[in-house]
């Protein structure tokens, strides 16, 4: 396996002067599907979101952040040839971010528009192999009846299968998906994250999702990289996540998870493209120590 996604020295302050991220250290193989947890304002979106170099790390840091061995940013400055890396980059948000009132084609279209000249972009002239492509990814996701209707008609696990059938109509190699079911149903939620775990093990993709489901991250995900107030805590194995480290990680919202993630309910997860990393030589912080020990 060849290295998809590799992070080092990652730290972020806001310009409010909040650390969103301290000393992030990471590396995720090709054909890995990766779950991103922690409780809410532990850093996730913004981890990823610099990953798509959407955000910037602090300034002059040591800090570096690349894609397929091509860089993203390094020390606070977005790389010049971003837009080559960005391509290779699918990104899957919350809020699906569809043009509402373009007709469901014409949204997996844009997935395309890395790839063509801007002036035909600009005026919608796709050929029709483009089409037959976009309608083929529509299928993969399960909605192709739908290409015509508007995105604003489409319910909201319809609309996430939209967004994902444009990643594979751009081609990524790596999908970031942030919380990518946060806003759907359980049933539209099961349907999304199949979706995800096919689109890693039938093309290669390499999936790096953000959820606040430990269960499905569990069901879905042979490897969880754990956050907690923009630090990883835990890197490795879904498997060995324990109580003690959820409990740590989520306080007084553990319970409800863990009645979620419990044993019993959780299939075993499903087998991996490839076996999971062993975990990362990473220090825990104190609080974490025994958790990290027993996955270890
Ligand atoms: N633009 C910003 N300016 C200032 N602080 C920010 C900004 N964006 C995020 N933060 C802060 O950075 C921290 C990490 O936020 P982030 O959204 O990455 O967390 P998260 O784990 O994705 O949370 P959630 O699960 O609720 O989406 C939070 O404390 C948040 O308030």
């Amino acid at each position: 396996m060849s290295t998809a996604l590799h992070i080092r020295q990652l730290n972020k302050h806001f310009a409010n002067g909040k650390q969103a991220l301290r000393d992030i250290d990471l590396s995720v193989q090709h054909g890995e599907m990766v779950a991103l947890i922690g409780a809410s304002g532990s850093g996730k979106s913004t981890l990823l979101r610099h990953v798509a170099g959407l955000v910037v790390a602090d300034a002059h840091s040591p800090s570096l952040i690349e894609v397929d061995g091509c860089c993203v940013q390094q020390g606070g400055s977005i790389h010049r040839d971003i837009r080559k890396v960005r391509s290779q980059v699918g990104f899957v948000f919350q809020q699906f971010n569809l043009v509402d009132r373009l007709p469901v084609l014409m949204n997996v279209l844009v997935g395309l528009l890395h790839r063509m000249p801007s002036w035909r972009g600009w005026l919608r002239l796709f050929r029709p192999q483009e089409r037959a492509l976009a309608l083929e990814a529509l299928a993969r996701v399960g909605i192709a009846d739908c290409h015509a209707q508007r995105a604003s008609t489409l319910s909201g696990g319809q609309q996430q299968r939209a967004a994902i059938a444009r990643t594979l109509v751009q081609g990524a190699k790596v999908v970031l998906a942030d919380e990518p079911i946060a806003s759907l149903d359980p049933e539209s939620a099961r349907k999304v994250m199949e979706i995800l775990a096919r689109i890693n093990r039938e093309d290669g993709c390499t999936v790096i999702v953000s959820l606040h489901q430990v269960d499905l991250a569990i069901k879905y995900c042979p490897r969880v990289v754990a956050l907690h107030h923009g630090q990883v805590v835990y890197d490795g194995p879904s498997a060995a996540l324990t109580p003690a480290l959820l409990r740590s990680l989520y306080g007084v919202q553990a319970d409800e998870i863990l009645a979620d993630a419990a044993p019993a309910a959780v299939p075993a997860p499903m087998s991996p493209l490839s076996p999971p990393l062993p975990p990362s030589p990473i220090t825990p912080l104190p609080q974490f120590a025994p958790a990290m020990a027993r996955a270890a």
